[in-house]
């Protein structure tokens, strides 16, 4: 299919459809799921729109790929846009509606406000993607003003993410239970995203070793070991297979990530790491 042949769902372009469409399923009394992506759909966006559809009557996808969340030297430019191919898969996985705004539709001339969330953004992500939170709880919460759903479903893959967006709903009283996915991962336990097209066969080949660090050093924490040096090890041995740089390797409160000496409480062990010029996070629950 070509990118302008007809799409096999309906697609709304701008708010005022997607509104429309909103609307007469509320009015209908109908329950109302949305999981919003940057599209390049794989495996793991469609156990998202799986999960949304158990819990609600109609789904709501969004494709944008939001230029506020990317910094100047990210990679906004290059990332993969494949709207004919996602929407196929949309269909098939019996998606409602697509909403795919253009830049100018969500950021309009004037466009002036930008929310940002505390404390949760401090470190991690926020420590080497110091705008990327403010865009995500900007789009964010024009998302799910947009589509005003009952449930919303976030990957844990992006695990900050996703307690960035639970503070947003909490602190501005929005109205959406928001719903956690488990990470799909592939057979070597990469976990899927769509940044995994950048790599060659042979950055594939290292960026295996991330999830088996991951759960070795987990598996270790849950007996109650010290964190330092199993994140010392951990980071020479991504550094060993192949990585040319592991900008966080850390364990945290799994709800305020602040950094923790032991796994004495919920907490989860994240990473962020280069392979070649690309950039890929993955965390575990420990
Ligand atoms: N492997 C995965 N399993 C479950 N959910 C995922 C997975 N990868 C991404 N998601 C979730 O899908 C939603 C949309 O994410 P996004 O479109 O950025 O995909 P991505 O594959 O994470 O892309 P990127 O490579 O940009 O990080 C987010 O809630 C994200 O956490
Ligand atoms: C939540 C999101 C769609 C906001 O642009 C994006 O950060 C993503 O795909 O995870
Ligand atoms: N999946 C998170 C979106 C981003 O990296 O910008």
């Amino acid at each position: 299919m070509s990118e302008t042949a007809p799409l096999p769902l309906p697609v709304a372009r701008s708010v005022a459809s997607l509104r429309q469409t909103v609307k007469d399923w509320r009015a209908a009394g109908l329950r109302i799921g949305f999981v919003p992506t940057m599209g390049a759909l794989h495996a793991g966006h469609l156990s998202l729109v799986e999960m949304a559809r158990a819990r609600a009557d109609r789904v709501v996808v969004s494709i944008f790929v939001n230029p506020t969340q990317f910094g100047p030297s990210e990679d906004f430019g290059k990332y993969p846009r494949q709207e004919a191919a996602d929407a196929a898969r949309l269909a098939a996985f019996g998606v409602d509606v697509l909403f795919a705004p253009t830049v100018a539709e969500m950021y309009p001339a004037g466009a002036s406000t930008t929310v940002t969330v505390g404390l949760v953004t401090d470190r991690l992500e926020g420590e080497f993607r110091p705008t990327h939170f403010a865009g995500v709880a900007t789009v964010v919460a024009k998302l799910l003003n947009q589509v005003r759903p009952d449930v919303a479903v976030f990957g844990e893959k992006d695990y900050q993410q996703l307690l960035v967006v639970r503070r947003l709903v909490r602190d501005l009283d929005i109205d959406t239970d928001i719903v956690p996915g488990p990470t799909v991962r592939e057979a070597d336990g990469l976990a899927m995203s769509s940044r995994n097209a950048y790599l060659s066969s042979e950055d594939r080949a290292i960026a295996a070793s991330l999830p088996s660090v991951l759960n070795f050093a987990a598996t270790q924490l849950r007996t109650g070991a010290d964190a330092a040096p199993l994140i010392e090890a951990g980071k020479a041995e991504l550094l060993k297979a192949g990585f040319g740089a592991v900008q966080y390797l850390d364990l945290a409160d799994a709800e305020t990530l602040a950094p923790l000496a032991k796994a004495d409480r919920p907490a989860r062990l994240l990473v962020a790491a280069l392979v070649g010029r690309t950039r890929l996070i993955d965390n575990i629950a420990v």
